[in-house]
Formats: structure tokens, C-alpha cells, sequence
């Protein structure tokens, strides 16, 4: 348990490496089995799916984050999950996207301004903070039907502490009372606990609260209504843990992934020629940006976004599952109770599942497959591009809404910036990722340039 290092992912990676596809590993009472081979993953948790979509129990998660189990991602199968998991499916749904695809368009059009301005500011930038804001406006726009102005704003930043401090609670390898009931004593003299009921019920639940009345009274769309509109009758205590499975899981998610994504892309200059002339195409042909209803028409873009998440995955683990009885799969048996994990690194660079060069940054990668992330993990194994979205019956029902911003913020930036380095000794790091960042794999702080293209086709 105290093995894992500070990048636990890397470390499970070299433990595959030896033991190979599926490895039980003893974390105190606690028994996890973690598999990182596709085909193996898929018979777990799709084909065993009704016995494997049980949640692990977290310390955090359980107790607190869901308030004893409620709302969808951390509550166990049954009636009650069936309902706040209709509600999430259908509140997120495409054709509920589409009423938010205006505000989508102008957040990600914003990301750029922000970013080319505080290059121009400072001669460089990090663009984690400005991801952040961004992704956050974007989800507490459909969520709530509201928005921040700037970085600055002192409610964005308290927002985004709460996410940041959910995220590391919910870290999974350092939840030493789960595993240790010993540990439950120090911890309680340490008052880890005592810091997560608090924050929970006098910063996390008042916030949601307020979000939530101040939703149901403001004009236009928001998930808050459909859920009253729609029938989907959630007591209040759904309904807070609910949305904060919709703000936590949709903010962090995307801004780890986006920043991943610019860091890599700022390595290949080359490749942000071609995706910018894909771009300018397109505007040249139908005098406007792309939208992600028609990206098989700038596919070099999706190819490169899938790629991207392949290559630098979102999650070291995921969200880990569990079962209810003993099973077997293939020979192994997964004990009743045990916490099942998916190794998201070494998945990501299975040789069979990625044939060609699987260690390997390979934009093309994903041309023969433009469908979406959401059907590919939907569809057969063999034809998934990625599984950073989870599996079957847990699959995340935000993943369409993830798509459709990754791909604004990417047409976005492509068709009005390049990134440089700030200097040819000062590449961002995309080997390392930052240390104990909790359930997330943060690329490693880094500076780049945004700066305008002389050509862009965009008028601002
Ligand atoms: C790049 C972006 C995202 C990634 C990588 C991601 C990843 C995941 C993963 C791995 C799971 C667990 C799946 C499983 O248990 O097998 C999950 C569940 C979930 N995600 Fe996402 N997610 C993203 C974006 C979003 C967005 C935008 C939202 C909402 C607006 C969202 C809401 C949720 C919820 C509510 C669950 C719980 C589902 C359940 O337990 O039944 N996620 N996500």
C-alpha cells in the first residue's frame, strides 16, 4: 500500500509489466484486483456488467462526498441508483446538449482570449487556471444556468477548491482507513476525517444548496429544471450529491485532459500546421467554425484528440468497481467485495488493443475511426479508441458533453493560435505528471506561448 510512489499508475504499470494482464494486490482488509488488459476489462465489466457495477467502498466517497452512498456515482445498483442515473443520461443527453452549444462555443472562444492575452501579458502562460474556468463555466452553465467572469472571481476560485479538495480525498490509494481500521484511530487524531465532514457540511453542501435555489429561479435551461420538468422527482438530498457528481466529474476531468492535450501539442508543430489548415478549410469552404456534429470533416482533429487521450490518459484507475458475489472470469476469480480497478496507463499502451507502436504518439492513429468516444465505448472492444470514460453499466454519461467541449476548445484554439515553447531548452514535460494530485493525472506544471496566427480565418 505504501508502494504505490507518488505516480501510482507509472508504479502499476511496471507490477503488469511482471505479473502480468490482472494482479490481486492485499491493501490491508481491503482486495484489490486491478486488470489493464482491454479484452479481460470488458469481460469483467460489461459481459459480468449486472455483478461488477457495484462502487468500492471509499472513506470519502461513501460517508461524505455522497452523504451515505446517495446521488449516482458512488451509490450501489438498485432502484434508487436506476433513478439519479435516468435523471444524469437524460439531462445529458445529446439533445439536451444542443440548447447549450451556443455558451459552449463562447467558453471556448473566451479560452482563447484569455490565453492569447495573458501570453501577450506575461510572455508565456500555464493554461491549467484558464482550462479550469473554461470547463467549469461550461458544466456550471448546464448544471445551474450560471457563469464566472474571470480567474479572479473569488466564487470561481472557492468552486474550484471544493472540486480540487473532493478530488484528493477521493484518492483512492491513500485512503488508509479503508484499509487499515488501525489507521482510523490516528487518522482521527490527525482529524482527516474530521476535516472531510466539515468541509462537506459547512463548505460543499451549503454552496450546492444555494446553487440549486438560485437555478430553479434563473430564466433559460438548466439541469436543476429539466430535472423538475422532466418528472425526475429526486429528494433534495439526490438532488445536491447528484449535481456534485455533475460538477465534480465534469470539471477536473477536462481540464486535466485539455491541458494534457496543449502540452502534447505544443511538441509538434508540424502536426498544429495540418490541424490548423483542416480548420481553415472548413471555415473557407462554409464560412464558420466546425461543429462537432461535423467532424468527419476535419478529421485529422478527432484522430488527434482521441490520440491525445490515449496517450496521456485522464485517470490513473478510473472509478473503481465492485461485486456482490464471488466470480470467475477466464480462470481468475474476483472475490465478493473486492475492488476492481483498470490500470489506465498501461491499458492505454496495450500492444493488442494498439498494434502499431502503442508507446508511441501516432496522430493518425484514430482516422478510420471518427465515431464518437461515447458509441465507441458503447460498441465492441475491439473498436474502442479509448477508455477513459469507463465501463458498461458505469459508463460516464457525461462523455458526450466531454467530447463536444474538447472538441470547441481544440477547433478553437488551432484555428486562431499556435503554441510554442517558451524556449528550445523549456518543452512542457509529457513523460512526468504532477505528484499526488489524487484521482486525476495533472500534467506537470509547464509554460507555453499562445500567439495568434497571421492567417487566422477567425474575426474576433
Ligand atoms: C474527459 C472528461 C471525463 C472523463 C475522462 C470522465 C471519466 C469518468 C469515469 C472513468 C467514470 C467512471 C466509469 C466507471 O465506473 O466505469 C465516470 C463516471 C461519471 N462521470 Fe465522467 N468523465 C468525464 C466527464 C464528465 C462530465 C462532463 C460529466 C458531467 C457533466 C461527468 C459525470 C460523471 C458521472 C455523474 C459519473 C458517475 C456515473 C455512475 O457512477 O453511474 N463526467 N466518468
Amino acid at each position: 500500500m505504501w508502494s504505490f510512489g507518488p505516480l501510482p499508475g507509472r508504479t502499476v504499470s511496471e507490477w503488469h509489466r511482471e505479473l502480468g494482464p490482472i494482479i490481486k494486490l492485499q491493501m490491508g482488509r481491503r482486495t484489490w484486483i486491478v486488470v489493464d488488459d482491454p479484452v479481460l476489462a470488458h469481460k469483467i465489466f460489461v459481459t459480468h456488467g449486472a455483478d461488477t457495477s457495484y462502487r468500492a467502498y471509499g472513506t470519502y466517497a461513501d460517508k461524505y462526498f455522497s452523504n451515505g452512498a446517495r446521488g449516482i456515482a458512488f451509490s450501489q445498483p438498485g432502484v434508487h441508483w436506476n433513478k439519479n442515473r435516468s435523471a444524469a443520461l437524460s439531462v445529458l443527453a445529446p439533445k439536451q446538449i444542443k440548447k447549450y452549444i451556443e455558451s459552449i462555443h463562447q467558453e471556448t472562444s473566451d479560452l482563447v482570449d484569455r490565453l492569447l492575452e495573458s501570453t501577450e501579458k506575461n510572455g508565456f502562460t500555464d493554461p491549467y487556471k484558464f482550462n479550469e474556468l473554461c470547463f467549469l463555466n461550461v458544466v456550471f452553465n448546464v448544471a445551474f444556468g450560471r457563469r464566472f467572469e474571470s480567474v479572479d472571481d473569488p466564487e470561481f476560485l472557492h468552486v474550484i477548491n471544493m472540486i480540487e479538495t473532493s478530488m484528493k480525498f477521493l484518492s483512492l490509494e491513500k485512503d488508509k482507513p479503508n484499509f487499515l481500521p488501525i489507521v482510523s484511530i490516528i487518522d482521527y487524531f490527525a482529524g482527516t476525517e474530521a476535516k472531510m465532514k466539515h468541509f462537506t457540511d459547512t463548505v460543499r453542501n451549503p454552496a450546492f444548496e444555494r446553487f440549486i435555489k438560485e437555478a430553479l429561479e434563473k430564466e433559460g435551461p438548466n439541469v436543476v429544471k429539466s430535472l423538475q420538468e422532466d418528472g425526475f422527482d429526486l429528494p433534495d438530498e439526490d438532488r445536491l450529491v447528484l449535481l456534485g457528481d455533475i460538477i465534480t466529474g465534469g470539471t477536473d476531468t477536462l481540464s486535466v485532459t485539455f491541458s494534457w492535450n496543449l502540452a502534447i501539442m505544443c511538441h509538434h508543430p508540424e502536426l498544429q500546421e495540418r490541424i490548423s489548415s483542416e480548420i481553415d478549410k472548413f471555415i473557407q469552404v462554409h464560412g464558420r467554425m466546425p461543429t462537432f456534429t461535423e467532424r468527419t470533416e476535419v478529421p485529422l482533429c478527432i484522430s488527434v484528440m482521441k490520440e491525445c487521450m490515449r496517450y496521456r490518459p485522464t485517470t490513473y484507475f478510473g472509478l473503481p468497481h465492485s461485486t456482490d458475489k464471488d466470480i470467475e472470469v477466464d480462470g481468475y476469480i474476483l472475490p465478493k467485495g473486492c475492488t476492481i480497478i483498470t490500470n489506465m496507463d498501461s491499458m492505454h499502451k496495450n500492444p493488442k488493443q494498439y498494434p502499431v507502436h502503442p508507446e508511441a504518439f501516432m496522430p493518425e492513429r484514430f482516422m478510420d475511426n471518427l465515431k464518437t468516444m461515447q458509441s465507441s465505448a458503447n460498441g465492441k472492444i475491439e473498436q474502442r479508441d479509448n477508455f477513459n470514460f469507463g465501463w458498461g453499466r458505469r459508463l460516464c454519461p457525461g462523455s458526450y458533453l466531454a467530447e463536444v467541449e474538447l472538441f470547441n476548445a481544440f477547433v478553437q484554439v488551432f484555428a486562431r493560435c499556435k503554441i510554442e515553447p517558451i524556449s528550445q531548452e523549456e518543452y512542457p514535460d509529457i513523460t512526468g505528471a504532477r505528484e499526488n494530485a489524487g484521482l486525476n493525472i495533472l500534467p506537470p506544471p509547464y509554460r507555453v506561448r499562445f500567439l495568434k496566427r497571421e492567417d487566422t480565418l477567425v474575426i474576433v
